[in-house]
């Protein structure tokens, strides 16, 4: 049995980078850039104003105040959208609007609520200083920054960037495309017609959505039944998509024929099982280079060891340049229990509290209780070697999504 490590080093050594596309702006969200951005333009692309108000030389508002007032000359009127057609001499002034070009001579933006206007004349109320309320050219940006790193996951703000610099068509990494099968006698799908002794083929949909969240797009393969012939034509059926993944059927049990049927198909099977709980029997190899995994059928670790091994796998080949899951350290808010040996990952709750992480179990840990997974937001990662883990203890735990508010927490079932 090799470690988690070890399965991780020897999966990330076969995965190989996706291609690249280009798509349109608008549909890049959760998309991974695979360029650097630079900026192709300045913005603001002149200088600005950042105020309603008027543009004036500062030193002719020096010493306003309500009381004593000074008198300026409107000699323009600069709506953002416009140019601006005139210098300002001393004495005078431009009304102008918020994201309007300043205009030549002009050094400070007055606000309006600290003016008055009186037909062609405007009264200062407050002395203004150099450069206020100005936006430099290029304050933003200047043409040749950096702006989005090849590598990250694109999220709102990058796309407004992106459209700020006036890129319509992006550089991406094209998407794992992720063959699916779910493998047992038992199983039947959610909606076929189905016999008393049948199981609801949960894997299926599970680990098609975590394919989705990973960047990847989901193939649903179906299920097989535990024979080598119905495996072996619906492996098959898999095999032009750049990730193959079957669950359920690789442990000891006298028809569990995954692994076997992987290596007639051509397989070089790299490792079967971790030295980890929930998760142990997980199966690796490769197939025409591509990665093929046959997880664990209990539904939980079947998830569990998508997110350990799978995830990053495809996280990596989807371009991503950070494929872990953040690992912090939390207060232990119960004692925990566990057979030494294998390292275990515990469906946890993590809150903060005052400031502080603070993590529990979310209760019965058999790998059949989905129940424990989706109460999680978290998986406590418990070390081989351990034992009994005391409230109070420190442990490591990775975070699967939003860490909760103490008494504020995830769902009503919490
Ligand atoms: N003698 C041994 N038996 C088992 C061992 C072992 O080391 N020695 N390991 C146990 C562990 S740990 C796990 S995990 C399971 C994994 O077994 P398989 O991968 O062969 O999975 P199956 O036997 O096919 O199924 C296990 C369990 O999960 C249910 N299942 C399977 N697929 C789905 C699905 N798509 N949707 C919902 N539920 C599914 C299945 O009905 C079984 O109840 O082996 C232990 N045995
Ligand atoms: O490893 Mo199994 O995944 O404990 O139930």
């Amino acid at each position: 049995m090799i470690s988690v490590e070890e399965a991780r080093k020897i999966i990330l050594a076969e995965i190989r980078r996706m291609g690249t596309e280009r798509v349109l702006l608008s549909n890049t969200l959760g998309r991974v850039l695979s360029e650097d951005l630079l900026s192709a333009l300045d913005h603001p692309p002149w200088d600005t104003s950042a105020m309603d108000g008027y543009a004036v030389r500062w030193n002719d508002t020096a010493g306003a105040s309500r009381t004593n007032p000074r008198i300026l000359k409107i000699i323009e009127e600069i709506p953002a959208g416009t140019l601006p057609q005139k210098k300002i001499e001393p004495g005078e002034a431009s009304k102008i609007m918020t994201g309007a070009p300043v205009p030549e001579g002009a050094e400070a933006i007055v606000k309006v609520e600290e003016t008055e206007r009186h037909g062609d004349q405007v009264k200062i109320f407050e002395a203004a200083d150099d450069g206020d309320f100005i936006r430099k050219k290029g304050e933003a940006i200047r043409t040749g920054d950096l702006i989005l790193r090849k590598g990250i996951r694109i999220r709102p703000a990058d796309i407004a960037m992106m459209a700020s610099i006036g890129r319509s068509v992006v550089p991406v990494y094209q998407q794992p495309r992720v063959a699916i099968l779910s493998t047992g006698d038992e199983l039947a799908e959610i909606d076929e017609p189905r016999g008393p002794n049948k199981i609801l083929n949960s894997n299926g949909y599970g680990v098609a959505a975590q394919v989705i969240e990973a960047g990847g797009l989901p193939i649903n393969l179906g299920i097989a039944k535990d024979t080598r012939e119905d495996l072996d034509k619906k492996l098959r059926g898999g095999l032009h998509a750049d990730f193959l993944i079957a669950s359920g059927g690789v442990s000891m049990g006298d028809y569990d024929f995954v692994q076997e049927v992987l290596m007639e198909l051509g397989a070089e099977m790299k490792f079967w099982k971790v030295a980890m709980k929930p998760g142990q029997p997980l199966a690796f190899g490769v197939i025409g280079g591509k990665p093929a995994f046959g997880l664990p059928g209990n539904p939980v670790s079947a998830m569990v060891s998508f997110e350990q091994f799978v995830r990053p796998a495809l996280l990596m080949a989807g371009g991503r340049t950070e494929v872990f899951r953040p690992i912090i350290q939390a207060t232990l808010e119960e004692e925990v229990r566990k057979h030494p040996g294998r390292r275990h990952f515990m469906r946890a709750i993590v809150s903060v509290q005052n400031g502080e992480y603070r993590v529990r179990t979310t209760g019965d840990q058999d790998s059949h209780i989905l129940m424990s997974l989706v109460k999680a937001n978290a998986l406590m990662i418990l070390p081989e070697a351990g034992n009994i883990h005391k409230a109070g203890e420190k442990v490591a735990v990775q975070l699967l999504s939003d860490v909760a508010v103490a008494g504020n927490e995830l769902s009503g079932l919490i």
